[in-house]
């Protein structure tokens, strides 16, 4: 891909800014930065993402529900958030991920929907770059956000972990090389994820969550995204020390979605 040097990155950022500057139907559109805050702390409060996975058997299984990315098109024709989140709770997910981008034909409808199916801890699998769109996630249920360390400058990626913080809601901070890692872990994320493939060129590293495990301390939580492909995949990374790995296309295009996520649960 790349015309002119812009990356898939750019385009979906430059899609985003663009839909958060056109005028918004939701009512956090035009609030300031104490009235959304005041907002976000009225909304039910969210679930302990983090603490599943930690509490839960290793390593925890973030299980995403995803129609498609730009790279492989659709992965499930006419895929139902519903069921498939009820599919994905029987199976034994711990924690579950909803693509709300339109990049990845989802939104935040799908989010509610998976909200009001199963009571698994939510993350809104989203390209965040403003507050409104946290207390956005927050008021369809998400109880952690995810936070792009290669989309966003040091000082916003901060605070936005500490709005997330103060309004309890947990950050899964991706990042794709050591030197992210320490800006993730610097800005306060408790919850460091590296991607295995790469949102520039949406090229996979099968290896890559594996090598960078031993930049992150263990008192974090450590997610290895992206890439499973098999059962064996998911062993190795589970051998390389992670403590969650975040899963979608592997279950999105398997013929029985919660028996391909069941069988994966016992072999590791
Ligand atoms: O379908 P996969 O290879 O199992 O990947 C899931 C998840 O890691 C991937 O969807 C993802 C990771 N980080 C992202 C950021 C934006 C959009 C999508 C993603």
């Amino acid at each position: 891909m790349s015309d002119k040097g812009s990356t898939y990155l750019d385009k979906i950022l430059a899609a985003k800014r663009a839909e958060l500057a056109a005028p918004r139907a939701t009512r956090s559109g035009a609030l300031t930065d104490r009235e959304l805050l005041e907002l976000g702390a009225r909304l039910p409060r969210p679930r302990d993402f983090i603490g599943a996975l930690r509490e839960g058997p290793r390593p925890g299984i973030i299980a995403e529900f995803k129609r498609a990315s730009p790279s492989a098109g659709a992965l499930r024709e006419g895929a139902d958030a519903r069921q498939i989140a009820m599919l994905y709770a029987a199976g034994g997910a711990t924690c579950m991920s909803v693509l709300c981008d339109k990049h990845f034909q989802g939104s935040l409808d799908d989010l509610r929907t998976v909200r009001q199916s199963v009571a698994l801890p939510l993350l809104a699998k989203d390209f965040i770059l403003e507050k409104t769109q946290i207390v956005e996630a927050k008021r369809v249920g998400a109880d952690c956000v995810l936070l792009i360390v290669a989309a966003l400058p040091a000082p916003q990626l901060r605070n936005l972990i500490e709005f997330s913080h103060s309004l309890e809601m947990q950050v899964l901070c991706e990042t794709r090389d050591e030197a992210e890692i320490d800006r993730a872990m610097a800005a306060g994320a408790k919850l460091i994820g590296v991607n295995s493939r790469d949102l520039q060129t949406f090229e996979l590293d099968p290896d890559r969550a594996a090598k960078l495990r031993k930049y992150v301390p263990k008192s974090f939580t450590y997610v290895a995204e992206s890439g499973v492909r098999s059962i064996d995949d998911a062993l190795r990374l589970r051998d390389s020390g992670a403590d969650a790995l975040l899963i979608g296309s592997y279950f999105m295009t398997a013929e029985h979605p919660g028996e391909a996520l069941r069988e994966l649960v016992m072999a590791l």
